[in-house]
């Protein structure tokens, strides 16, 4: 997490990023409609500057975010139990960095406590505020184990997400329904195959 190339330690990249003013975003949306062969002054486009910069707040939120927040609550209090615990089928969606297109797919979400348990909705929690940036697949993958290892410290971490990349739908090669699959292990998981594969087989059960 310490590599400057992650964007984990959000508050370190949004210091350095210099936010424009409500008015230059909108500024910047009506160039946008120009490029795409609109006329932002027709009636039905006067308020979409305005709309786009207020949804650009929802979908990139995870900059305002960090997932030592989330991840700090923890819990003891789970009569010995110190399996495996997964959180499969989380739908996110984020954003390519490449395009700035959707990102559209399932996050599986698997740790191995280590006496300390965390609130189930903060495993989405996690997966949100990785996902709700400018992102390639490989990051959000790797970001969301490697932040679950070093704050919660549980024996090991498993991520797997699949994913369909809109700018590879719907422009360029224009291939729909392929899926990514991309994946990040830590700690026992990494070190032990057996544990990968009930990973795995526990995904693919229905
Ligand atoms: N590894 C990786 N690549 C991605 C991801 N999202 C988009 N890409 C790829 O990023 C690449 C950017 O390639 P460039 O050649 O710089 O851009 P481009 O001319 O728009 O590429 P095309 O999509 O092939 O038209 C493309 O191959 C995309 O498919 C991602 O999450 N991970
Ligand atoms: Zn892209």
């Amino acid at each position: 997490m310490d590599n400057p190339r992650d964007n984990t330690l959000n508050s370190d990249v949004m210091a350095a990023v210099q936010r424009p003013s409500q008015e230059e975003a909108e500024a910047a949306v009506r160039t946008l409609l120009r490029w795409a062969g609109e006329n932002p002054d027709r009636e039905g486009l006067l308020d979409t500057p305005k709309r786009v910069a207020k949804s650009y707040k929802e979908l990139f939120a995870g900059y305002e975010e960090n997932p030592e927040d989330i991840l700090g609550t923890t819990f003891e209090e789970v009569g010995g139990y110190d399996d495996l615990v997964l959180v499969k089928d989380i739908n996110f969606h984020s954003h390519c960095e490449h395009h700035m297109v959707p990102i559209i797919g399932k996050a599986h979400v698997a740790y191995l406590p280590d006496g300390e348990v965390v609130g189930l909705s903060k495993i989405a929690r996690t997966v949100e505020v990785f996902a709700r940036r400018l992102q390639t697949q490989e990051n959000i993958t790797a970001q969301i184990a490697n932040s679950i290892q070093t704050i919660l410290k549980p024996r090991g971490v498993a991520v797997l997400l699949e994913a369909e990349h809109m700018c590879m739908a719907m422009r360029g090669i224009r291939k729909q329904g392929s899926s990514t699959i991309t994946t990040t292990f830590t700690g026992e998981f990494r070190d032990n195959v057996n544990e990968q594969v009930r990973f795995m087989s526990l995904i693919r059960a229905s």
